[in-house]
C-alpha cells in the first residue's frame, strides 16, 4: 500500500492529521446509474440494531454487511456475518484494488431513504480494521453532506458527496477525526453509500 492513496483524478483534501482523497466523478454517469438501480432493487437491505446513548435502537437507515467468507465485523457491540458479494459490486471491488492497491474484502452498504436517515458521529476504528485503515467510500444517488471533526482541537470540514464520487479515508484519519452523515431538512432523494474495507482477521469460514 503506498504511503498516500493518490489515484487517478483525485484531489487531496487538506486537513491536518487526516489523509483524505476525493474524486467527484470517479464513476461515469451511466455506471453510477446502473449500480444504484441494481442496489435499490436488491431485497437484502436490513435495519441494523445499534447502541445509541446506552440503548439498543433501530439504526436510522438501511444497511447490509457484505464480504468474503469469514470477514466478520463487530460494531456498535453487534456482530455481523458477511452476506456474499452481489454481482454489481464484484467489479467495483477489483477496480478499487487497481486504483488504490488495497485488497478490500468487505463493504458496508448504507441506504438513506430520505433526509431523515443519517449516521451519527463515529470513527471507523474497530480493531479488525487495523490501526491505519484505508476506507473507500462510493456515493450514489442524492448528494448528501459528509462532515468531519477532529477528536481534539482543529477545524471541521463538510464535503458534498455527489452521485458517482469516491472519497478515500486513509492514514490517521480514523484515529484523529470523527465523521457523520447528518440529517437534512432539505427534500432529498435516496442515497446509497458503499464503504469498502479490509478486515485483517478473517475467521475460518464455517
Ligand atoms: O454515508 C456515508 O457517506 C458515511 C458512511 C460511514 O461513515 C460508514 O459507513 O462508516
Ligand atoms: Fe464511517
Amino acid at each position: 500500500m503506498p504511503a498516500s492513496p493518490a489515484f487517478p483524478d483525485s484531489q487531496r483534501i487538506d486537513l491536518p492529521g487526516a489523509d483524505l482523497w476525493f474524486a467527484p466523478t470517479w464513476l461515469a454517469r451511466g455506471e453510477a446509474d446502473a449500480l444504484l438501480s441494481a442496489l435499490l432493487v436488491d431485497p437484502g437491505w436490513e435495519v441494523h440494531r445499534i447502541r445509541m446513548f446506552g440503548r439498543t435502537v433501530d439504526s436510522p437507515r438501511l444497511s447490509r454487511w457484505i464480504g468474503d467468507p469469514g470477514a466478520v465485523y463487530t460494531y456498535s457491540r453487534t456482530r455481523f456475518d458477511p452476506h456474499p458479494w452481489p454481482d454489481a459490486l464484484a467489479g467495483l471491488r477489483l477496480r478499487l484494488r487497481e486504483a488504490l492497491g488495497v485488497d478490500f474484502n468487505s463493504v458496508l452498504a448504507n441506504r438513506y431513504r430520505d433526509g431523515r436517515d443519517r449516521m451519527g458521529w463515529h470513527s471507523d476504528d474497530e480493531p479488525e480494521l487495523g490501526p491505519r485503515p484505508v476506507i473507500a467510500s462510493i456515493s450514489l444517488g442524492a448528494t448528501r453532506r459528509f462532515a468531519l471533526k477532529p477528536r481534539g482541537e482543529g477545524r471541521r470540514v463538510a464535503l458534498d458527496l455527489p452521485h458517482g464520487s469516491l472519497l478515500v479515508m486513509a492514514g490517521a484519519t480514523q484515529s484523529s477525526y470523527r465523521h457523520a452523515l447528518p440529517a437534512t431538512a432539505r427534500p432529498v432523494g435516496e442515497r446509497v453509500n458503499l464503504t469498502f474495507r479490509r478486515i485483517l482477521q478473517v475467521s475460518a469460514s464455517r
